[in-house]
């Protein structure tokens, strides 16, 4: 196993999904959420995720996600976890880790040290807190945006869960990033991409490689 764990996100293909596990990922993602260029409907979803190597996670990205399409995207058992990419509340997040009993993961969004803070209140309510870049109010997407935040201000801290780092890392800067926060866990969508929804099989390669070598 890597020192640092790697998840490829928005894949919609089989072969963005093939040169993400060739390139040495432990987990990929899979976008339910409409709006986005890496949206795939559950059918797609679940084929996806059937194919995928057993030693490599398949994480559903959901964004305020209800219960009927949260059904919908496990019932083949195909995912191993839950993101969860909106507002859930951690009582919501715990809900769904005990209904649809897979690891829930939620992402926190984040602009201030207030912002990670936050995550506090869902310590024993998730398995892993990833914090990603806040997109500005109005945005289309929650995240899949390349943005990044201060990735000083998790210099350092003790965090209430097992944790990931996301938002705007490319294989130029994540050295940088993983120097600063010494996350375990590092996460990319459209840092891989060659145009919005496109992942480019070069750059996953070259984004794992330069995680490994860190
Ligand atoms: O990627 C999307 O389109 C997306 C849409 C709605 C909710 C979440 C989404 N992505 C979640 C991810 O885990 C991305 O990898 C993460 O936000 C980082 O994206 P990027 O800055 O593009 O690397």
């Amino acid at each position: 196993m890597p020192r640092i764990a790697i998840k490829i996100c928005g894949l919609s293909t089989p072969d963005a999904v093939g040169a993400a596990v060739r390139a040495g990922a432990s987990h990929v993602g899979f976008v339910s959420f409409p709006k986005s260029p890496r949206h795939v409907e559950p059918d797609q979803m679940r084929a996806l995720a059937a194919v995928v190597p057993a030693h490599v996670e398949r994480v559903g990205v959901v964004v305020d996600a209800d219960d009927e399409l949260l059904a919908g995207l496990t019932a083949t058992g195909a995912l191993t976890a839950l993101q969860l990419h909106g507002k859930e509340s951690p009582q919501r997040a715990a809900a769904i880790r005990d209904r649809f009993g897979l690891p829930v993961w939620k992402a926190i969004a984040v602009k201030t040290r207030a912002d990670i803070d936050a995550a506090n209140a869902y310590a024993g309510a998730v398995d892993r807190l990833l914090f990603d870049a806040k997109t500005p109010d109005g945005a289309a997407l929650p995240g899949g945006m390349g943005l990044r935040f201060d990735w000083t201000l998790l210099r350092g801290l003790a965090l209430p869960a097992p944790w990931g780092l996301s938002g705007g890392l490319s294989a130029d800067n994540v050295g940088e990033a993983i120097r600063i926060t010494d996350a375990p866990l590092i996460d990319i969508s459209s840092g891989v991409e060659s145009a919005p929804g496109i992942k480019s099989v070069d750059k996953i390669m070259a984004f794992c490689k330069a995680v490994s070598s860190c």
